[in-house]
């Protein structure tokens, strides 16, 4: 959240935007394209895409196409700026997996970095539909296997002779990549780029850092320098940092790219290193851009407005009495009737609190599931594994399923909180209306956040939302109700105070033996 507090500072500083910013190829002025008229395009990626319900592209996805694989022929970095749904994730995987299918050996040729493992389990499904049928293989780096089990996948072993014994120390055995496309968190990338032996970036064509300005926030082990660094085509640049930058023993060193012939691209120039970056709310502070030593950078964004919001969204307020704000969301859920909702609150703790009083209202009929941050990560694949096959209606989540996060069918999107920033509440609104599909985003509000609220809106260009109501006799109805679980939550919220107390005397007792 600070980013967007600086970001806001930025721009009411008005820092100037950067001169390629300026002047962007413009994604709206691009139509549906139809596979069957996309040039150059792989039959075999056609029939892949057809196969899993694709039969055209999005206009992102044809723009990018067209600045890709036509006379732009990658030659300069892509940055893309393009509303959440609009469908960013093959409009980078498509030309990737298109060139990438001419490869003759196999080497790690693309990198794909994202802040989240779900968000890194989802890009890689859609890498494994559109890489395999061109005999291009995909490995994922997220900490979801064990660190031995992920570099089985990631690193081929050499065949073993007969009578010959393999020893993975032994210097002399070249090992080789086993994927071309990994998709990784980065906090895992590194842990590879440290530890692994035989896993290199030497040969890394791209460079994808998706959700970019979420990834530029932090700096997670210094990943992007570390990247940048081990991937630059300049030897003499590598040699006179690599001593001060990489401590001793560090896996990598050894991942200088190869000048002159690259393998499997015999015979031709040497490639560059191609980044495209992508978000919805694409960052324009010159200095978080500068972090990515864009080469020639082509900006792709859609109309004039900085942030916009999907084509078929509609917004709503809820103005609430401030003490009885979960009745209202309670009587908005029901008239919802069952559709898929996601509700957004301000932190891991009103999640958890909200998501429990929730459930001390009894038999609502919803299925109804926390999805935070503070939980492990089986619990929350298990959750959204549940949401996205339906077993769950509703889900209540903090910011860990604001970005990215893409399941079919969400219809409503409901602020419980209101969004401190515009960046977020484009991001949680964007969980529904995707794809071309309608949503409807509802806000609940006390009276005194109308004036700020209209102001948040105000950044996206939105002049008017409309007042959401729901009737009064289903607030009335659910009162006593409400009274009850309130009880009821307070003394759930007492027992497990006691019960972290507990075990954090447990554990100093323990730590004190
Ligand atoms: N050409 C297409 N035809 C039909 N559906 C598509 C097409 N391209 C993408 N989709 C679907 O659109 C949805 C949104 O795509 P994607 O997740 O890539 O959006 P995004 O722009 O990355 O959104 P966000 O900014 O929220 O991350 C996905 O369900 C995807 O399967």
């Amino acid at each position: 959240m600070e980013e967007e507090a600086r970001e806001q500072q930025t721009a009411k500083k008005k820092v100037a935007v950067l001169p390629w910013m300026r002047s962007p190829v413009d994604v709206s002025s691009f139509k549906n394209c139809p596979l069957t008229q996309l040039p150059f395009l792989h039959p075999r990626l056609e029939a892949a895409l057809c196969d899993s319900g694709i039969d055209s592209l999005f206009p992102v996805q044809v723009a990018v196409w067209q600045e890709t694989m036509g006379p732009g022929s990658f030659e300069r970095d892509i940055c893309v700026n393009s509303p959440t749904g609009s469908g960013k994730t093959l409009a980078y995987a498509l030309p990737i997996v298109q060139i990438l299918s001419s490869r003759a050996v196999k080497c790690l040729r693309a990198l794909v970095v994202l802040p989240t493992r779900d968000l890194a389990l989802q890009v890689r499904d859609v890498f494994a539909t559109i890489a395999p049928p061109v005999g291009l293989s995909v490995g994922l780096a997220v900490g979801q296997s064990s660190i031995s089990d992920e570099i089985s996948m990631l690193i081929e072993r050499p065949k073993l002779e007969a009578g010959i014994c393999y020893d993975p120390q032994h210097e002399s055995i070249e090992l080789q990549s086993a994927v071309d496309i990994l998709v990784a968190t980065p906090g895992r990338l590194m842990d590879h780029i440290n530890n692994t032996k035989g896993f290199t970036l030497e040969h890394l064509r791209f460079l994808v850092v998706d959700e970019t300005d979420r990834l530029l926030r932090e700096s997670y082990q210094s990943w992007l320098p570390t990247v940048l660094k081990l991937t630059n085509s300049s030897v003499d640049d590598i040699f006179s940092y690599g001593g001060a930058l990489f401590p001793s023993g560090f896996g990598s060193l050894k991942t200088i790219r190869r000048i002159g012939v690259e393998r499997g691209f015999k015979n031709k120039s040497y490639p560059r290193l191609v980044k495209m970056v992508l978000s919805a709310t694409l960052t324009q502070d010159p200095s978080k851009l500068a972090q990515l030593q864009l080469h020639h950078p082509l900006f792709l964004t859609t109309g004039k407005i900085r942030y916009k919001l999907p084509e078929h969204l509609e917004s709503f307020k809820l103005i609430c009495e401030p003490k009885l704000k979960p009745l209202y969301l309670v009587a908005l859920l029901q008239s919802l009737q069952g559709e898929k909702c996601i509700v957004f609150t301000s932190s891991v703790e009103s999640t958890h609190r909200l998501c429990t009083l929730l459930k001390f209202f009894g038999d609502l009929g919803i299925k109804i599931k926390e999805y935070s941050g503070h939980q492990h990560q089986t619990m929350r694949s298990k959750t959204l594994r549940a949401f996205r096959e339906g077993g769950i209606q509703v889900v209540v989540s903090s910011d860990a399923m604001t970005r990215g996060m893409d399941v079919e069918g969400v219809r409503n999107v409901i602020n419980y909180d209101k969004p401190p920033y515009i960046k977020t509440y484009i991001h949680r609104a964007g969980r529904t209306a995707r794809a071309g599909n309608s949503g409807r985003c509802f806000t609940l509000l006390h009276e005194d956040e109308v004036k700020q609220f209209k102001k948040l809106l105000k950044k996206a260009d939105i002049d008017s939302c409309d007042v959401h109501t729901v009737s009064s006799d289903s607030i009335e109805s659910l009162r006593s109700t409400y009274d009850d679980a309130l009880e009821k939550l307070k003394e759930s919220v007492e027992m497990e105070t006691q019960k972290k107390r507990k075990l954090g005397f447990k554990s100093s007792s323990k730590s004190k033996r």
